[in-house]
């Protein structure tokens, strides 16, 4: 068993975002949780990452809980969160050998990764000798990816991945993550990209009102592949959802 999420609840002050949440991933899965906006995916990630304390349950990973060795968990996790929160001050080469240097890497396996990951992502090399600053989403997101996947971590943890990417860089990343769900490796991602789950994911979730309405294979999800993953989550989720009001205004 490598990620198991046991009983887990997080409420924000009254609003109860998780209750009792129980997911397991196995090895050499790739589960890709859905759902409507501010339904607490994201909320659900943090918990896993360490960065959302939730008010009860437990998380452990590949058999270790963070309250034993919260560095030993960590060590193991890769993640992009949803801000991508970066160090805009550096170029995207120094960061992500700022990132290979907490990681520990070796000087030598910092430049093959480094070299090989931002020439699979970047055609435009000169732009990662340029500050974060200036980059577009997307330049943000591949080095967010890329530092993500670094030290090659057991479990990998991307949170709306595809957001931002242009098609080429999204299949580039489809590519990359069918790539990395090997079978000793768990990969868990967020994402309202459905074109781009249909590629990647093995299993999937789906997170309302607090709980999973689903969770199970893909193959059980779209019935054999009879229906489209969007097909199979709106009839899912569209009879719990109401809309209340009505904008004719915008015909005349
Ligand atoms: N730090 C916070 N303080 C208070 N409420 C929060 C906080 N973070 C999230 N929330 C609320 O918790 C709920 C779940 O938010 P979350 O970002 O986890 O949803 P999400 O499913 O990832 O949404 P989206 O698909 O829009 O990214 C939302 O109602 C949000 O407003």
């Amino acid at each position: 068993m490598s990620l198991e999420i046991k009983e887990l609840t997080k409420a924000y002050g009254k609003k109860q975002v998780l209750q009792n949440l129980n997911i397991t991933v196995e090895q050499g899965q790739c589960y890709c949780l859905l759902g409507k906006n501010g339904v607490g995916k994201s909320t659900f990630l943090n918990c896993i990452l360490d960065l959302v304390q939730p008010d009860s349950g437990t998380i452990s990973l590949f058999g270790q809980d963070y309250h034993k060795d919260s560095l030993a968990v960590k060590r193991n996790v890769g993640a992009l969160c949803e801000d991508n929160p970066l160090i805009e001050e550096f170029t995207g080469l120094e960061y992500l050998n700022f990132v290979a240097k907490l990681y520990k890497l070796t000087a030598a396996e910092a430049e093959e990764r480094i070299t090989s990951l931002t020439n699979y992502f970047f055609t435009d090399k000169e732009s990662l000798h340029k500050n974060i600053a200036g980059y577009s989403t997307g330049m943000k997101k591949k080095v967010g990816i890329a530092a993500a996947i670094l030290h090659k971590p057991g479990i990998l943890i991307l949170d709306e991945p595809f957001t931002g990417l242009d098609p080429i860089a999204a299949q580039l990343l489809v590519n990359l993550i069918r790539n990395y769900s090997t079978p000793n490796r768990v990969v868990l991602i967020s994402s309202h990209d459905l074109n781009y789950v249909e590629k990647v994911a093995t299993h999937i979730g789906v997170l309302n009102d607090g709980q999973l309405m689903y969770n199970g294979s893909v193959q059980e999800f779209t019935m054999n592949g009879e229906n489209l993953i969007d097909q199979a989550l709106f009839q899912l989720l569209l009879p719990h959802h109401t809309t209340e009001t009505n904008i004719d205004w915008m015909l005349t």
